[in-house]
């Protein structure tokens, strides 16, 4: 078995030795319904209910007894996080510890020769069917044909290897479309949905193309200290992001004799710097510690031939462009035309494509799927739930999914850092295992509460927008949209938690009044999406199309589906060439109102049951069944209300 197989067993697989000593986790309301098997008979089951003023916490002295097979004495949580003092994982990880010991696991997976077989089976998991039909455009001058196949590809033969050691049998469709074309020196702006590969998409073509010319990386800077000259930059904005994508490019890079190295706030710089020291060819990096390691002398960009802006959409949004900028234009970056540029995200309104356009050059704009949404892979409900009755709304909806016998990952984003500390006591008070994450908290407590999710010890995690792009994670089943986001973009990018590599998720949505400026854009995704509608929230949708202001600030048209370059003028005929697999009927087409009139049927919407019914369909992802929970004393001092999501 694989690392990456053993980390996902221990998640799915309620069998796993690991998971098998746990104490199966009930919640407190509904103790009296379950047999001492487990099994619970749903009908008698009633929805708790919570009197937030007198309910006391439970207490879970014995929920510990999970940690004694492992010979540790854990101790009671004190501070935040449900997750604290339980996590048996050890302390927060060292990123380059981490890629140390991928490294040597990867080395463990020795190539057989049925490896080398197309067979569908074997392809990591990833559900291929469910990219079928998928639209794609693409424009821009000469545009290189898509493959089938990674062999179609000249990658060389130690990538070749990497991909095969991934189990990537063949590439999802963003990779047959970009990858081509960044092979081919292009510069490119890549739009594709959430969860659909394209990380590999961009760190492809970057390791394949160092490998082809070889630079030299680390010279000797002035002053007897060494600076390090990396050839390629990937900068995305959060540390987690840029952990996770140094973590895939350091298998995807592996005895290819690259080095690849990560810099990250939060972290110690001069460990970083150490790291550098040693030679780095590919750099992951947030901008903030780029800007500090540059400004410190320890990195140089005068030799990056590859650039690549993951979330790019996020890196040059209001605030941060400046950064940005500055970092690509002022700091001995050479300028488009001389380095290879590509931006990728899942949403790319026009006007952030016209900033990002400064940084390209001839480039290709590619669209892979209809723009911003998962399509029909991840099922969205929305609930009209004002804010007093979120909390309960909340219970009801948890404890359904442990009701059917499936707990499994949740993620619960909140809008503000003092919200989501606020929610992980409420519902570690309430017995639910919930861990925090967001920017208020210091990088140890963050890795600790990621770590946390990941293995499946706390599996509700509350976080703020500093988890909702990009982060990979194995079998989260749900995401519950408990406060929505400002804009229609944030909201895909937070689903896109779920649903991802072609399995199906579930993403619950508490819509109240004050999210009226949502209502259209959020029916239009939905519609394209082939959800059903609730009739309350097409009439709101109605209702607020005459707030003509926030609504198409918020709205559809600005999501960034096409080409903005098209739309300033008509480009010759080579220039404009859309490609839809040549199937015109793949394209999803608009909503048909007949086959959607909402109707959630029976059970009623919001209740015990129609979460559970609604749950089963979309739990196949995980299958944790049981898990440890703890109440814990709240160390709670952070004021800040400040939503977070930049670092
Ligand atoms: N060709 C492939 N075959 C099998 N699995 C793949 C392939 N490409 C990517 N994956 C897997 O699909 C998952 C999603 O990939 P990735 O994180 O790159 O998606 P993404 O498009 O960057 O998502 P997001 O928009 O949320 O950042 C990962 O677990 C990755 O390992």
């Amino acid at each position: 078995m694989t690392w990456a197989d053993e980390a996902t067993e221990l998640t799915r697989n309620p069998t796993h030795p690991f998971r098998r000593t746990r104490q199966k986790y009930i919640p407190p309301s509904l103790r009296q319904t379950y047999k001492s098997n487990g099994v619970t008979n749903l009908n008698s089951t009633r929805p708790p209910s919570f009197n937030f003023s007198t309910e006391s916490a439970p207490s879970f002295n014995s929920s510990f007894n999970s940690h004694q097979h492992r010979g540790s004495s854990p101790p009671l949580g004190r501070g935040r996080g449900c997750g604290r003092g339980r996590n048996s994982y050890g302390a927060a990880s060292n990123p380059s510890q981490n890629a140390t010991s991928y490294n040597i696991k990867f080395e463990q997976l020795e190539l057989k020769q049925d490896d080398d077989s197309t067979d569908n089976n074997n392809v990591n998991a990833i559900n291929f069917d469910a990219y079928e039909d998928i639209p794609v455009e693409a424009s821009g001058s000469e545009i290189p044909e898509p493959v089938t196949s990674f062999d179609e590809i000249d990658l060389g033969e130690a990538l070749n290897r990497n991909i095969k050691r991934c189990k990537y049998v063949k590439p999802t469709p963003v990779q047959r479309h970009a990858i081509p074309i960044a092979v081919a020196g292009r510069d490119l702006m890549a739009c594709a949905q959430t969860g659909s590969g394209k990380t590999a998409a961009f760190c492809f073509p970057i390791i394949c193309g160092i490998l082809r010319d070889r630079f030299k990386q680390v010279r000797t800077g002035g002053g007897g200290f060494r600076v390090a000259y990396p050839t390629a930059l990937i900068l995305s904005p959060t540390r987690e992001l840029s952990c996770q994508i140094h973590e895939e490019a350091t298998k995807f890079a592996y005895k290819t004799g690259l080095k690849v190295a990560v810099a990250y706030g939060g972290a110690p710089i001069a460990e970083q710097f150490r790291n550098l020291e040693k030679g780095v060819d590919i750099l992951v990096a947030t901008p903030g510690r780029l800007m500090d390691m540059i400004q410190r002398a320890g990195v140089s960009l005068k030799m990056i031939k590859y650039l690549a802006l993951d979330e790019a959409d996020r890196m040059l949004d209001m605030g941060f462009e400046q950064q940005i900028r500055k970092i690509v234009e002022q700091m001995g970056m050479p300028p488009p035309g001389s380095r290879q540029t590509m931006l990728f995200s899942a949403t790319f309104p026009d006007d952030i494509q016209r900033l990002a356009s400064d940084f390209l050059s001839n480039y290709i704009f590619l669209t892979v799927g209809k723009v911003g949404s998962s399509t029909d892979l991840i099922a969205q409900r929305v609930e009209l739930v004002q804010d007093m009755d979120k909390r309960s709304h909340l219970m009801n909806l948890l404890c359904a999914q442990k009701t059917i016998g499936q707990p499994a990952l949740t993620l619960v984003f909140v809008e503000t850092k003092r919200g989501a500390d606020a929610l992980e006591h409420w519902l570690c008070m309430n017995g639910l295992p919930a861990i925090a994450i967001h920017g208020d908290k210091v990088q140890r407590e963050r890795e600790r509460a990621l770590k946390s999710f990941k293995s499946g010890m706390t599996p509700i995690l509350v976080a703020t927008d500093v988890a909702s792009r990009g982060l990979d994670i194995p079998c989260v089943a749900h995401v519950i949209n408990f406060d929505m986001p400002k804009g229609i973009d944030v909201y895909v990018h937070r689903i896109g938690r779920t649903g991802r590599a072609g399995n199906s998720g579930l993403a619950t949505a508490f819509f109240s009044d004050k999210n009226l400026p949502l209502a259209k854009p959020l029916v239009d995704l939905m519609q394209e999406a082939k959800q059903e509608v609730p009739s309350w929230l097409s009439k709101y949708a109605e209702n607020s199309f005459g707030d003509s202001g926030r609504a198409s600030r918020y709205g559809r048209s600005k999501f960034g589906g096409s080409d903005f370059r098209t739309s300033l003028q008509s480009w010759g005929d080579n220039y404009h060439r859309p490609r839809t697999n040549g199937d015109e009927n793949s394209v999803i087409d608009s909503y048909d109102p007949a086959s959607s009139e909402v109707g959630y049927a029976t059970p009623a919407p919001g209740s015990t049951e129609y979460y559970a019914t609604a749950y089963a369909d979309y739990h196949a992802l995980a299958d944790v069944d049981s898990y440890a929970t703890s109440s814990r004393e709240y160390g709670y001092g952070h004021e800040s209300i400040v939503a977070s999501g930049w670092d």
